[in-house]
């Protein structure tokens, strides 16, 4: 049976609204993230980012790699303990599934994995509220590449920050990138990051909270 991206399946309107308030859905009752509505959420982002043009595709092919690692684990024969990133760490550090000084034997494990998207998640809170703040002359380029330098670019390679950079500046302006994403009026774009922001905000503090409670912000 051909699954829900297959060609043949005409391209529904996709609006940036509904991906960005999965990452309401992945918080449970007592705090915990969920893995699913975690990963949801990035393929989401990865299908917006491919609609901006080919240039992303180097970003978009390492995101892809990333959430099918978190798939794997959450198909496989122990995927209930990846329920939510709570059991994961638990799990993972439990039985020793985790390289902590250098990649070695588990050099996919589910905690390394889950901290590249978590720090991207920081990049993405930092873009959103600049995107929320800017006026009709701001730079979406300038905004993507002051929130980067502010968060993920600390962990790149150098030749990984000028690609970054450099994709950056293809961005479309800031009228265009709304068109993108889909939500409707400048007002509207606005209220709905007024409302989504909060909820990735929460779910970057929480994850921050629990890999820093257990030593896993540096692993390798
Ligand atoms: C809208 C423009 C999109 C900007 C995307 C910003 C993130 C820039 C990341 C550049 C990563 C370059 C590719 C390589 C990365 C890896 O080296 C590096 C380290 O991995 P390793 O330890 O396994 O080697 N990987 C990472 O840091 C994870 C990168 C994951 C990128 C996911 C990007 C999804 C972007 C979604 C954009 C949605 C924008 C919505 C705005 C309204």
């Amino acid at each position: 049976m051909a699954d829900s991206d297959s060609d043949s399946v005409p391209e529904e309107k996709f609006s940036l609204k509904e991906v960005l308030i999965t990452f309401q859905s992945c918080l449970t009752d007592n705090q915990e993230i969920l893995t699913d509505s975690y990963v949801n959420g990035w393929r989401g982002l990865v299908r917006f980012m491919n609609s901006l043009g080919s240039i992303f595709s180097f970003i978009s092919k390492d995101a892809v790699n990333k959430i099918q690692i978190m798939v794997t684990h959450q198909n496989g024969e122990n995927g209930d303990k990846y329920e939510t990133l709570q059991s994961m760490v638990k799990y993972e550090l439990d039985n020793n599934l985790v390289d902590l000084q250098r990649r070695a034997e588990h050099p996919e494990s589910g905690c390394r994995t889950l901290l590249r998207l978590h720090r991207t998640l920081r990049w993405l809170e930092l873009f959103l509220e600049k995107l929320r703040t800017s006026t009709e002359d701001s730079k979406t380029s300038v905004m993507c590449t002051d929130a980067y330098n502010d968060s993920l670019a600390q962990y790149h390679a150098w030749i990984i920050r000028k690609a970054a950079t450099m994709a950056f500046c293809a961005l479309p302006g800031r009228a265009a990138f709304f068109q993108t994403m889909n939500v409707g009026s400048t007002e509207q774009v606005v209220a709905m990051l007024v409302e989504a922001i909060p909820f990735i905000s929460k779910v970057y503090e929480i994850t921050e909270e629990l890999y820093k409670q257990h030593n896993l912000l540096e692993l390798p």
